[in-house]
């Protein structure tokens, strides 16, 4: 477990970002509205969580959609997954989209993505005019076959 800080605002709905199960790899997190956000077919919106996060230096936070809210409604995070950089002190906010051909109303205090913290990895170059050679090579986007 990894201590991080965190700030809440106008959080009517008491409830920090929590992992539904003991070995569930992210937090849900919840809409902070004042009110229902309608989200017409194909339309995006920001939705604020009022959670405000510190994360250690070395790690992220990778914002990723709800399958249930995929499959059954249509709405996914349309930058998914959403970076969070460790620098970052503002608001939380989810990019969300509706691509079903209904209307959908997100409701406050509604789960409406998850949250995974990851370690990263930060890389230094080192240039080379020539790569090691490997099996695939320059192979790719569907080289294996199917
Ligand atoms: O789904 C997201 C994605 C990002 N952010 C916040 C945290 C992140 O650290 C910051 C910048 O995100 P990103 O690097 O993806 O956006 P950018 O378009 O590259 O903006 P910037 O130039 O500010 O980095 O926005 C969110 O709140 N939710
Ligand atoms: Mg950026």
């Amino acid at each position: 477990m990894q201590t991080i800080t965190i700030k809440i605002i106008n959080n009517s709905t008491n409830a920090l970002p929590a992992y539904e199960t003991i070995g569930s790899s992210g937090m849900d997190l919840r809409a902070n509205l004042q009110e229902p956000v309608n989200l017409a077919p194909m339309q995006r919106a920001l939705i604020p969580t009022g959670l405000f996060i510190e994360l250690p230096l070395g790690y992220e936070a990778q914002v990723r959609p709800r399958s249930g809210l995929a499959i059954k409604h249509g709405i996914t995070c349309l930058n998914t997954p959403g970076t969070i950089d460790s620098d970052y002190r503002g608001e939380l906010k989810i990019i969300l989209i509706n691509l079903s051909t209904e209307p959908f109303a997100i409701q406050h205090g509604e789960r409406i993505a998850q949250m995974v913290i990851q370690p990263v990895v930060k890389a230094a170059w080192e240039e080379v005019t020539v790569l090691n050679e490997s099996k695939r090579g320059e192979g790719g986007f569907g080289h294996t076959g199917k």
